[in-house]
């Protein structure tokens, strides 16, 4: 039998991961602009989680770093000569614009794409749209990168489809698996793909956040069911409601999370709950009583709260049927509205059986817990078989890639060492290392 699974691949934090501030409407990443960040923990955070899940029996993957400084954005926007005199020039006339080429971003692969697992589309392959992230320059010049790593991943046409972004304007703003789940039986069987958007491009009418940007566009989430082959009745589209993320929920996986049968989300999450709730089970159908809709009231949880704790940034993995694990940071057990409410879950009649903390600040200082950091793809046996072995973590390549951070990271780094031309040097010294362990044959602007 061709069982299927889910299998998660994390994003390897880059040696430029850094804290420049650069994401309007995400309160971490603002509160904590300017402050010296850790590389080398940073990677060493995010390969403890992937350890553990791969421990635990997941199937986890590792999905590479992106080439930063960007050289070839800068020369794009007319910085000329050699590299060191760009970095040089870039730092002395526009900082902001050196640390927004900079940024480690990438590490953030739920917003590397979105992604159809083949029970779903109608040819029956599995496809992905690298997500455009239009909405912030920094996150924009992602795309072309993260679509050739997740080529270089899943190699085989004849199970793997691979789209381009989307077009690269805020009408089709895009970020990808952070605005999508997908509820299934088991995840080898046709299952309802759930979009979740923060506005209407082509309707003025429609509501939308005063403060802070909507990233991502209804009509973006529909140009990609469109692509991926999905049958309407098994699409469902929310809007997030406008005012968390006038709040700081610039994600709606900063305030949901679903995973089979299981919807766990804010109390104001959503602009219309009822409407959410009505057409999830709609399209759930016969086996209506199986989808647990777990719904955190605001008198428990605050959306403060959520903000604060990354709560629903968790990762709600299946074990067997009806038997969850949620992995949360370690914010949620020092939140102690949110670790109340967590051990009455656990204690209650959910699914949701354990609870798993790590500790991955150096992320989080950014606006990154658990679910930012992985990208989900629901894989058959065979498709399994089919991607790149070499990008699955096992002891091997956990310790090959702790020596590597070891030997190319730096473990402190402030905003005007990203004009340091050795590390340019440095950083793409090891990810030119990287392709050869991960086997990804040429990936970087630098390699050809
Ligand atoms: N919720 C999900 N899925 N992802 C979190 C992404 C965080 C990221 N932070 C940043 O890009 C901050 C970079 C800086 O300020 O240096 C962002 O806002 O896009």
């Amino acid at each position: 039998m061709n069982t299927a699974t889910e299998a998660n691949f994390d994003g390897l934090v880059g040696p430029t991961h850094n804290y420049s501030g650069l994401s309007f409407g995400n309160v971490a990443s603002l509160n904590n602009s300017a402050r010296p960040s850790n590389p080398k923990a940073a990677a060493k955070q995010g390969l403890v989680k992937m350890k553990a899940l791969a421990d635990m029996g997941f199937v986890q993957g590792v999905l590479a770093p992106h080439e930063r400084p960007h050289i070839p954005t800068l020369r794009r926007l007319g910085f000329s000569g050699s590299d060191a005199n760009i970095l040089e020039q870039a730092a002395k006339h526009a900082p902001k614009l050196l640390a927004a080429v900079s940024s480690a971003s990438c590490m953030w692969t739920a917003n590397a794409a979105t992604v159809s697992p083949s029970g779903d589309t109608s040819d029956r392959r599995v496809h992905f749209t690298p997500a455009n992230l239009v909405n912030k320059f920094h996150r924009s010049i992602e795309h072309e990168t993260t679509g050739a790593i997740l080529r270089a991943t899943f190699r085989d046409e004849q199970y793997f489809a691979h789209h381009p972004a989307l077009p690269s304007v805020d009408h089709f703003g895009d970020e990808g698996a952070a605005n999508h789940t997908r509820f299934c039986h088991g995840y080898g069987e046709q299952g309802i793909e759930f979009f979740v958007y923060g506005m209407e491009a082509f309707n003025n009418n429609a509501a939308k956040p005063a403060k802070f940007p909507a990233r991502h566009t209804l009509e973006a989430s529909q140009a990609v069911a469109r692509r991926h082959g999905l049958s309407a009745n098994q699409v469902v589209y929310a809007q997030q409601n406008p005012d968390v993320i006038d709040a700081g929920v610039f994600h709606n996986d900063v305030i949901a999370v679903g995973n089979r049968n299981a919807h766990f989300y804010h109390q104001e999450a959503f602009l219309d709950t009822t409407k959410m709730k009505q057409d999830l089970l709609k399209a759930w159908g016969d086996r209506a009583s199986q989808l647990h809709l777990i719904e955190v009231p605001s008198h428990a949880v605050s959306v403060q709260d959520c903000i604060q704790s990354y709560l629903f940034n968790s990762q709600l993995l299946s074990r067997g049927d009806d038997d969850m694990v949620l992995v949360v940071p370690g914010e949620c057990e020092n939140n102690p509205a949110v670790w109340a409410y967590l051990n009455s879950l656990v204690a209650g009649q959910s699914p949701i059986n354990e609870i798993k903390v790590f500790d991955l600040k150096q992320s989080m200082s950014n606006g990154g817990g658990p679910a930012c950091l992985r990208l989900r793809v629901a894989l058959t046996q065979t498709e399994q078989a089919a991607i790149n072995p070499s990008t699955i973590m096992n002891n091997t390549l956990f310790e090959r890639l702790n020596i590597w951070v070891d030997k190319h990271y730096r473990d402190e780094l402030h905003e005007q060492d990203l004009a340091d031309p050795q590390l340019l040097i440095e950083s793409r010294t090891a990810l030119d290392e990287l392709t050869k362990i991960l086997d990804l044959g040429h990936v970087y602007e630098f390699q050809t």
